[in-house]
């Protein structure tokens, strides 16, 4: 059996928050945004959380591939933001779009959950026990960002996106994989860290906010990502020359030029809307395809290969290399 992706669809909170209105919440202003993050707004939560947002995103793929909440027999959301450690937040988006009593988890890979949720997700199809399974990635980092930290708030959004998977009989649009962690630096980008604190500690140890020291994760995505996007096609026994359009998890405009030096291919092949939304983590990657799918750049069965990549928190990073 294999797995082929049947439609996309998101959804992003209604609030756009420009640089210029956070020049007035911070000491910050847009000309540094800009030239520094390629972010110009940003989408944020006026209340609803990642359920809501994965659950108006899987409505949303519902619709445009005409698949109804009652066929679906999983659901995987990858988030970092999820709305409690219990119930999931698949669990919560089975209810909203009324899905039958299915397999429904989360899984945390912060900014390659989508990656890693995808991978499992095709897993499952090839594994012949599923029909159709919804992989979505959503994400409300406003809520576990420090309002006060220049260096993070002005680089997250809100939202969320997803594709249908389905089992085919037909050619394989997953041609192959390269995904992996160290946790060795996961000291790098932190957030919502529970430190035991019990009846025999006295202090709360809690740091709910997310963390980030820049440069190391900026000097580990140059390293690492440019080595996963060719692992992931040469291994497939194709050449960077044959990749149509590389969607890479949104984190920093500059992140995207100095990735494709690297590998020596046009800074174009790279898909964007980081000026848009900024940096939704797991959310970024489902919410970019689903605009290339909208808007014709990309078409499904067009039989054209991309290249999905995700890379942050953990520190993880996943490639997948896809025929659609
Ligand atoms: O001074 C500057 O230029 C600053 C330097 C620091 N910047 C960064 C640093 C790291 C990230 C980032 C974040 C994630 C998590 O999703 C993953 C991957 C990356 Cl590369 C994004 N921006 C902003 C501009």
């Amino acid at each position: 059996m294999k797995a082929k992706i049947m439609g996309a669809g998101s959804y992003v909170p209604h609030k756009v928050v420009s640089n210029a209105m956070l020049e007035k919440m911070m000491d910050t202003n847009d000309e540094w945004i800009r030239t520094r993050t390629g972010i110009e707004t940003r989408h944020i939560s006026e209340g609803e959380n990642t359920s809501v947002l994965c659950g108006k995103a899987a409505m949303d793929i519902l619709e445009k591939t005409g698949i109804s909440a009652k066929e679906i027999d999983f659901i995987i959301v990858a988030t970092m933001t999820p709305d409690g450690l219990s119930p999931s937040t698949a669990c919560l988006v089975q209810d909203y779009i009324g899905a039958k009593p299915i397999m429904a988890f989360d899984v945390n890979a912060a900014c390659s959950g989508f990656i890693y949720a995808l991978s499992i997700g095709e897993k499952l199809i090839q594994s012949g026990t599923f029909q159709y399974g919804l992989i979505l990635g959503g994400e409300v980092m406003s809520k576990i960002i420090d309002w006060q930290d220049r260096s993070t708030a002005v680089l997250f959004g809100d939202g969320a996106g997803g594709i249908l998977l389905s089992a085919t009989e037909t050619e394989n649009s997953f041609l192959g994989e390269d995904i992996h962690s160290d946790g060795s630096r996961g000291e790098s980008l932190t957030a919502g860290s529970h430190l035991v604190t019990n009846f025999h500690t006295k202090e709360n140890l809690e740091n709910r906010f997310l963390q980030m020291d820049g440069r190391s994760i900026f000097d580990f995505a140059i390293r690492s990502v440019p080595e996963s996007i060719r692992t992931v096609v040469e291994s497939s026994n194709y050449t960077l020359g044959e990749v149509d359009c590389i969607v890479a998890h949104q984190a920093n405009y500059r992140i995207l030029q100095a990735i494709a030096k690297k590998l020596k291919i046009p800074v174009e092949l790279f898909a964007t809307n980081i000026a848009k939304y900024g940096n939704t983590s797991a959310a970024s990657i489902p919410i970019l395809l689903d605009e290339l799918l909208t808007n014709g750049d990309l078409v499904l069965g067009s039989k054209k290969k991309i290249v999905l990549t995700g890379f942050g928190g953990g520190l993880t990073w996943g490639s997948m290399l896809i025929q659609l």
